[in-house]
C-alpha cells in the first residue's frame, strides 16, 4: 500500500493499541510497524492476541517487533502489568492508542443494569485506566501521545445509549487531561471512525450486523463503507487509518487541541469516511 509517511516515521518508538488483535486497532498496528514503530497489542482473549502478533509479523518487514499481552482494560491490575511489562520489554513508551473497546446494539429500554455498565465500565473507565497509569508509569515523566478511539455521537447515537454516553465522556476526559497534562507534553486525541464492518465487529452484531453496517451505507456521503487498509491518498480526497498514526506523532499541542478540538474533530470525522 501506498503510504504519504516517512517508512522511519515511528522509529525507536513504542506504541500500546488496545484491541489490536483485531480490526481497526489491527490494522492501527501493522501501520506503526510498517513505518519501523514497535507495537505492544492488548486484549481480553489471548488465542486472538498470539494470532494476532504472527499476523502482524507475517505482514510487515522481517524483524518487526511486537509483543502481544493479555490484558482486560476494564480491571486496573491488568492495566498496570500491560504498562509494566511493555516498559520492561522496550524501556519506553511513546504512544497509547486506546481503541479496544465497543458494545452491543439495543433499544435503551431493553439494556439491563449489567449491560450499561459494562459498556461504560469498558469504554470509558476502561480508557481512564490506561491513560492514568501510561501517566503514573511513563508519560507523566516522559511525555508521550494517546489517541481515543471513539464514536460519531455528538448527537446521540440511537441503538446505542450506553456507548455514546461513555465516549461523549471519553471525548471530554481528553480534554480535560489534554490541557491537565499539557505542561507534561501528553498530547491527547480523539479518532472517531466511520463505520468499518470489520470481520470481528460484524460478527459481534451477528444477525443485526445487517442493520448496524450494511444499511449504514447508503447514509454516507460516499455511498460506502470504510476499509481497513485503504490507501491514505489525499489527492484524491480519501482518508484512512493512516490517520491514527499520523494524528499521534504530527499534531499540534494539547493546548491548541483543546481550544479547536470541536472544528478538528468534526472535521476528522467527515473525512474518514
Ligand atoms: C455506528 C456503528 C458502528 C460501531 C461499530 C463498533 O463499535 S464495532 C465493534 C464491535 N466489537 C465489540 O463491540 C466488541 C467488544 N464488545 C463486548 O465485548 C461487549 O459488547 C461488552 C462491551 C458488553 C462486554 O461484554 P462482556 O460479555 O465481556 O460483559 P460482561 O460479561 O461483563 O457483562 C455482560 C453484561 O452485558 C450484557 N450484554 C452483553 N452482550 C449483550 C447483548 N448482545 N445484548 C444485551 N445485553 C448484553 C449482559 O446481559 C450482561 O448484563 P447483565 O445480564 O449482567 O445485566
Ligand atoms: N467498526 C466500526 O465501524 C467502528 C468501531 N469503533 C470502535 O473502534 C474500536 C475497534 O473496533 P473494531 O476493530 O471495529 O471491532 P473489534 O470487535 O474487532 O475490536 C474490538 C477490540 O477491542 C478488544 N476489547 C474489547 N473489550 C476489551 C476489554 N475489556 N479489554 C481489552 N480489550 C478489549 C477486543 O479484543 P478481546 O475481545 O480479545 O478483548 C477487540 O480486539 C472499538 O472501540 C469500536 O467500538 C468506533 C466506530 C465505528
Amino acid at each position: 500500500m501506498q503510504r504519504i509517511f516517512a517508512k522511519t516515521l515511528f522509529k525507536n518508538k513504542v506504541v500500546i493499541v488496545t484491541g489490536g488483535g483485531t480490526g481497526i486497532g489491527m490494522a492501527t498496528a501493522k501501520g506503526i510497524v510498517e513505518l519501523s514503530g514497535k507495537v505492544v497489542i492488548a486484549g481480553r482473549d489471548k488465542a486472538r492476541i498470539d494470532e494476532g502478533v504472527e499476523k502482524i509479523k507475517t505482514h510487515c518487514a522481517e524483524g518487526a517487533e511486537v509483543l502481544g499481552l493479555q490484558c482486560n482494560i476494564r480491571k486496573r491490575g491488568e492495566v498496570s502489568n500491560m504498562l509494566t511489562d511493555t516498559i520492561d520489554k522496550f524501556g519506553r513508551l511513546d504512544g497509547l492508542v486506546n481503541n479496544g473497546g465497543g458494545q452491543f446494539w439495543s433499544p435503551a429500554e431493553n439494556i439491563s443494569p449489567g449491560g450499561f455498565h459494562a459498556v461504560v465500565d469498558t469504554n470509558l473507565k476502561g480508557s481512564w485506566n490506561c491513560m492514568q497509569e501510561a501517566y503514573h508509569q511513563y508519560m507523566g515523566e516522559n511525555g508521550g501521545k494517546i489517541v481515543n478511539i471513539v464514536l460519531m455521537s455528538e448527537m446521540g447515537l440511537a441503538g446505542m445509549s450506553h456507548s455514546a454516553a461513555a465516549r461523549e465522556a471519553v471525548k471530554n476526559l481528553s480534554i480535560t487531561l489534554g490541557a491537565e497534562w499539557a505542561g507534561n507534553n501528553i498530547q491527547i486525541n480523539c479518532v472517531a471512525p466511520g463505520i468499518f464492518p470489520s470481520e470481528t465487529a460484524v460478527a459481534a452484531y451477528g444477525e443485526q450486523s445487517k442493520e448496524i453496517f450494511d444499511k449504514s451505507a447508503a447514509n454516507v456521503p460516499k455511498k460506502r463503507l470504510g476499509e481497513l487498509y485503504e490507501g491514505a491518498n489525499l489527492s484524491e480526497g480519501t482518508l484512512s487509518l493512516d490517520l491514527i498514526p499520523q494524528i499521534l506523532f504530527n499534531l499540534t499541542d494539547a493546548v491548541q487541541y483543546t481550544t479547536g478540538w470541536k472544528e478538528t474533530l468534526d472535521s476528522r470525522t467527515k473525512l474518514v469516511l
